[in-house]
């Protein structure tokens, strides 16, 4: 057997980033020397906040194209309590996702095994969702501006802009993605009646892109609405696709309700593997937990996953997500926001040892 080798950018980034990676990285480590089906060659970036202080950048100016030569990208997460954080932000993951027009970002959300819902008598069959974030233009396109600072004439602005061809790929993703889930729903998030420029035309090609999936069935829902819908009637949903912001915003709620923000991945996606896509956990820095060694590194070993599959190793893809499902099963095993007593550490341990069961069983 060959083994196949896949080139891995792993950029922690600050405060819990680096936890999480270092354990998705070691439970990619043990599946890989387990398996001999694959290996990967990892770099490590130190880009981040602590470098903004030291130098005056979160990367280097070729950062971007120094990325496009690997296979995949394996992101913490970044944000420090002494920087602005839309510095962090459009330093960093914004430049990233853009620059490499990681224009698909896809959010699976589900009550894993043995995790419950806050929603009374929800279970894992009533709440299965993937979000589709748009993750190129919209509210993050980057468009405004402030002048006449610190005057009573201050002005601030803030643009969102809906392109014809960021709108219909997004579009596009969402409805395919849509089709290989068994459900075939998509359910198609909108705020059309205040929003009466961007997401009319939104809309608009969602209803034109739908006339290529006949086989979905679709709906559209007001942002405003949708809160109340995910957290009321869960299993009428199934594939939801959103603008930047608006997802960003359901997405966390849809973690919340799932269990926690600490098992939830994200894929920002090049789909047409013109450009690497990056993987990470929907969480952030987690300053108020930093250094404890209590973050829960499930999210980064779903992403961990998803990467897997992005890479075609389908069979690892499926052999990490079972294992995580071992641990989640396991009440002796789950970490501190799940309402358990295992350190992040222990977590991975558990996680390495059901790969090992998963493996002595295939
Ligand atoms: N993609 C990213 O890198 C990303 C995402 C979100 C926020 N941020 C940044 O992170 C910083 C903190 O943001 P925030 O506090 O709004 O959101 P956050 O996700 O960092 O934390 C919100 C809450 O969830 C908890 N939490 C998050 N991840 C957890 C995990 N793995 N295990 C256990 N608990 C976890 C935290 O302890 C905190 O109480 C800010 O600088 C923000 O801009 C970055
Ligand atoms: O808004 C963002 O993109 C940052 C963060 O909240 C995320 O979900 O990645
Ligand atoms: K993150
Ligand atoms: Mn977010």
């Amino acid at each position: 057997m060959t083994t196949r080798v896949h080139r891995i950018a792993a950029i922690p980034g600050d405060g819990i980033g680096p936890e999480v990676v270092d354990a998705a990285l070691t439970a990619l480590d043990h599946l890989s020397r387990q398996t001999n089906a694959f290996r990967l060659e990892v770099d490590r970036f130190d880009w981040g906040s602590k470098r903004f202080q030291r130098e005056g950048t979160f990367m280097p100016a070729d950062g971007v194209d120094a990325l496009r030569t690997y296979d995949s990208i394996l992101f913490g997460a970044v944000g420090a309590p002494d920087v602005p954080d839309h510095l962090t932000l459009w330093g960093l993951r914004l430049a990233i996702c853009q620059g490499l027009d990681q224009y698909a970002n896809l959010r699976p959300t589900r009550i894993l095994p043995g995790l419950s819902s806050p929603l009374a008598g929800v279970g894992p069959d009533d709440l299965d969702w993937l979000i589709v974030r748009e993750n190129s233009e919209g509210e993050y396109a980057g468009q405004g501006g402030r002048s006449h600072r610190g005057q009573p004439h201050e002005v601030a602005t803030e643009t969102a802009i809906f392109t014809r061809t960021g709108v219909e790929r997004i579009m596009r993703v969402a409805f395919s993605q849509a089709q290989a889930r068994p459900r075939k729903r998509l359910t198609v998030v909108t705020k059309s009646n205040a929003q009466r420029y961007g997401l009319v035309l939104w809309d608009e090609i969602a209803a034109e892109v739908a006339r290529e999936f006949p086989d979905v069935t679709w709906d559209r829902m007001l942002v405003d609405a949708m809160t109340v819908r995910m957290t009321l009637d869960p299993r009428s949903l199934d594939t939801i696709v959103a603008t930047n912001l608006h997802a960003d915003i359901l997405s966390d709620l849809a973690a919340a309700l799932a269990g926690s923000i600490g098992i939830a991945p994200t894929a920002n996606l090049n789909p047409e593997r013109a450009a690497p896509s990056m993987f990470e956990p929907i969480h952030g820095s987690a300053f108020d937990i930093t250094g404890k060694g209590v973050a829960n590194p499930i999210g980064t070993f779903w992403s961990a996953s998803m990467m897997l599959g992005h890479l075609g190793e389908t069979e690892a893809e499926a052999q990490m997500m079972r294992a995580i499902e071992v641990v989640t099963a396991d009440p002796e095993s789950r970490p501190r926001d799940l309402g358990g007593t295992a350190s992040t550490e222990q977590v991975t341990e558990r996680l390495c040892r059901a790969l090992d069961e998963i493996g002595t069983k295939s």
